[in-house]
């Protein structure tokens, strides 16, 4: 059943995921892993191809993307090497947060409640590209997904966001775009709100098992 945002229990935090939900980072990605593939002789992946892949991790990404274009597994050290290489310089660069973001976070922050930002991205990366788009203030904690031992949809990052804000799972919102942070939600216990223009493994996003969907943070404020 999809509850009306009302008849949510009020948010005492909010735990919002970064790639497809508070910054646009498919630009990123293809530029990142189609560096990777020519240094490594191999053709490029597409746009969509990342947005049906991303959302579980860089590993996960590396190994579908080399499967995709039909590299050998074993390369994946070598790729992963040069990724992180390639995405620590063009972080950000061909990456926009998405409208209404910048509106939402500042009317979430003047709430007065904590947020973190919970993401699968690797933890450096996060944080840097919070810094890097003047998101970086809004966020008591920032959580990537080599900070806890598994990661979304497992519910442990959002059990230990939680225990680092302070705050119960029950009133502690997750703002997502995809049913990874939606199975990480249910299991934790946490309310989970969607977000419709992000990636969601290329699935529609109403068919996921959520409380609410939303077009732009700023409708979390009503
Ligand atoms: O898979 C990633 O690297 C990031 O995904 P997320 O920010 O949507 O959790
Ligand atoms: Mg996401």
């Amino acid at each position: 059943m999809t509850l009306s945002l009302n008849d949510l229990p009020s948010p005492q935090a909010f735990l919002i995921d970064l790639d497809g939900t508070l910054v646009d980072t498919l630009g990123d990605f293809v530029f990142v892993l189609n560096q990777v593939l020519a240094e490594l002789g191999q053709r490029g992946v597409t746009r969509e191809f990342v947005e049906r892949t991303v959302g579980q991790g860089s590993e996960h990404l590396i190994r579908s993307t080399l499967a995709e274009v039909g590299a050998d597994a074993a390369l994946y050290e070598d790729a992963w090497a040069r990724y992180q290489r390639h995405y620590e310089a063009a972080n950000g660069e061909h990456s926009d947060v998405f409208p209404g973001v910048l509106a939402g976070l500042q009317g979430l922050r003047a709430k007065g409640l904590p947020m973190a930002c919970l993401t699968n991205k690797p933890a450096r990366f996060a944080r840097e590209l919070l810094r890097r788009k003047g998101l970086d203030g809004f966020f008591d904690q920032v959580f990537g997904g080599d900070d806890f031992e598994r990661k979304k949809p497992d519910p442990m990052p959002l059990l230990k966001t939680c225990e680092a804000l302070g705050t119960p799972p029950a009133a502690s919102w997750m703002i997502g775009d995809s049913s990874n942070d939606a199975k990480a939600a249910r299991a934790a216990g946490c309310p989970v709100v969607l977000v419709r223009y992000g990636y969601n493994h290329g699935e529609p996003i109403e068919a996921v098992d959520a409380d609410r969907f939303i077009d732009s943070l700023e409708e979390l404020l009503a």
